[in-house]
């Protein structure tokens, strides 16, 4: 059995739902498919989840919002007509998200989730109707009557254990299961969605929990490149490569496939297979857990913007016992995670997400560790960028930090900051942010030889 999930940009349109209908049918053991909320249908479109949430905050602000909800209709009125299916789908969609405008939530971000699920709820319907209409016996399951539970916190859910026993029991459908991305619903009924992206969340928690021999995640490009498509021209197609690669990978920016959906298939032992939708015949990316020795110690380079830093320096600090807990402490107050923390003897650096920060909250921060702490200095720095080259040959292979930093220093690209994970599959660069294209291009000629040569 496999499950098959298709992004939005895979079921963006009529044509495109077409092709996944072909794609399902090719294959019978494709069971189980997963699919998001229209996505895409070229550069300057919009994501009908960005529209959803448009819609929401019209409404949450008391504007007539007649027009936000006409674009996202017209999403599925468009592909419902050209699929020609029966128009009391369209009636449903309307109605559904009319009563979810006019219901009561305990809070907007709850309200929020309600809708952006919808997205894929209805899409998920119309889907499994248009598989219907072409013969194929398909079923639409909602997450709430299949037991995908999660935690409840709106945006950020995250699978609890028990739900992989429930969603085992999709094993004994005869159907082809289509089944709603993105969300699930907590031990109180109440609907959450994952982060951004989590479609492809959705479907490694079903991949795991049935069993899969294979969880194919199709999108719009043959493979996963290197480096993003965008940036470098024509960049090298990975065949093969390890969970941890990936997981490093999306993380840092490769924004293909979600970097918390490796952890379900990982822990399974399920492969994962990225492939084309346009192009269903290339064989794709293969994420499994080893993969053969290459010469290249590098896989991959990516790239994520919108980084701050709290700089923190207080003469003798190494020898202050317990400083870097009660700085982090204070963060936790506030709620703010981190990423990485480079440390010397009297100074460190919190690295963070700025979009954690107003400039209320960084006063306060400045404050308490000024106070608290009496350090020295404190100040936040933003508009950072992390790049991070990732392979698990650079475990044992010299050089490789000499090698990048050599190539950035040459093309002028300044380092702000240098770390390697304890695992040394990754090495991470923090540069200012307009540097960051660059610098993705530089390294990828330094280890990949020169960009559009291939
Ligand atoms: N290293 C990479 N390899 C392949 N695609 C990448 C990479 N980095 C970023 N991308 C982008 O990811 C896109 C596919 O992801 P996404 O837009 O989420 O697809 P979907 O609509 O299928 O969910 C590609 O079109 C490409 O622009
Ligand atoms: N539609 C949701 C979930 C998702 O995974 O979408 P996509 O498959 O288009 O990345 C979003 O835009 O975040």
């Amino acid at each position: 059995m496999k499950v098959a999930k298709f992004g939005g940009s895979s079921v963006a349109s009529a044509e495109q739902i077409k092709k996944v209908a072909a794609i399902i049918k090719e294959d019978k053991d494709r069971k189980i498919v997963v699919v998001s909320a229209p996505g895409k249908r070229h550069k300057n479109d919009e994501k009908t989840t960005d529209l959803l949430i448009k819609l929401g905050e019209a409404s949450i602000e008391n504007k007539n919002s007649e027009l936000e909800l006409a674009a996202v209709l017209t999403r599925y009125e468009e592909i419902a007509t050209e699929l020609e299916l029966d128009e009391a789908i369209l009636q449903e969609i309307e109605d559904d998200l009319r009563t979810k405008l006019h219901s009561t939530y305990e809070n907007d971000g709850r309200f929020l989730d309600t809708l952006k699920a919808s997205g894929e709820d209805n899409n998920a319907k119309l889907v499994a109707a248009y598989l219907n209409s072409t013969g194929q016996d398909a079923v639409y399951i909602n997450p709430k009557d299949a037991g995908l539970l999660v935690s409840d916190e709106a945006g950020n859910a995250q699978v609890l254990p028990e739900a992989y026993d429930y969603l085992y029991r999709l094993r004994e459908r005869k159907e082809v299961v289509v089944f709603p991305g993105f969300f699930g619903y907590s031990k109180n009924g109440i609907l959450v969605t994952f982060p951004r992206g989590g479609s492809d969340i959705t479907g490694a928690i079903l991949a795991a929990a049935v069993q899969a021999e294979l969880y194919e995640n199709f999108t719009d490009v043959d493979s996963v490149y290197a480096a993003n498509p965008a940036i470098v021209k024509n960049p090298v197609e990975i065949k093969r490569m390890t969970y941890r690669e990936m997981r490093e990978l999306s993380y840092a920016g490769f924004s293909v496939f979600h970097d918390e959906a490796l952890i379900p298939a990982f822990r399974n032992k399920i492969p994962v297979c990225v492939k084309n939708t346009n192009n269903p015949k290339s064989s794709g990316t293969l994420i499994v857990a080893e993969r053969e020795y290459s010469l290249n110690p590098v896989i991959g380079i990516a790239a994520d913007e919108g980084f701050a830093t709290i700089y923190v320096r207080k003469y003798l600090m190494n020898r202050e016992v317990g400083f870097g807990r009660r700085l982090l402490e204070i963060l936790e107050d506030v709620s703010i995670s981190y990423e990485h923390i480079p440390s010397g003897i009297d100074d460190t650096s919190v690295i963070i997400r700025q979009a954690q920060l107003t400039p209320a909250l960084e006063q306060r921060i400045i404050e308490r560790i000024s106070q608290e702490l009496e350090v020295d200095d404190v100040h936040i720095e933003h508009d950072f960028s992390m790049v991070m080259l990732v392979g698990e040959g650079m475990n044992n292979t010299v050089g490789v930090t000499a090698r990048a930093a050599t190539a950035l220093a040459n093309q002028q690209v300044n380092i702000e900051m240098i770390n390697q994970g304890s695992s040394e599959t990754s090495l991470v660069f923090g540069i200012h942010q307009k540097d960051t294209d660059r610098a993705v291009q530089v390294l990828y000629n330094e280890f990949f030889g020169p960009e559009d040569k291939h």
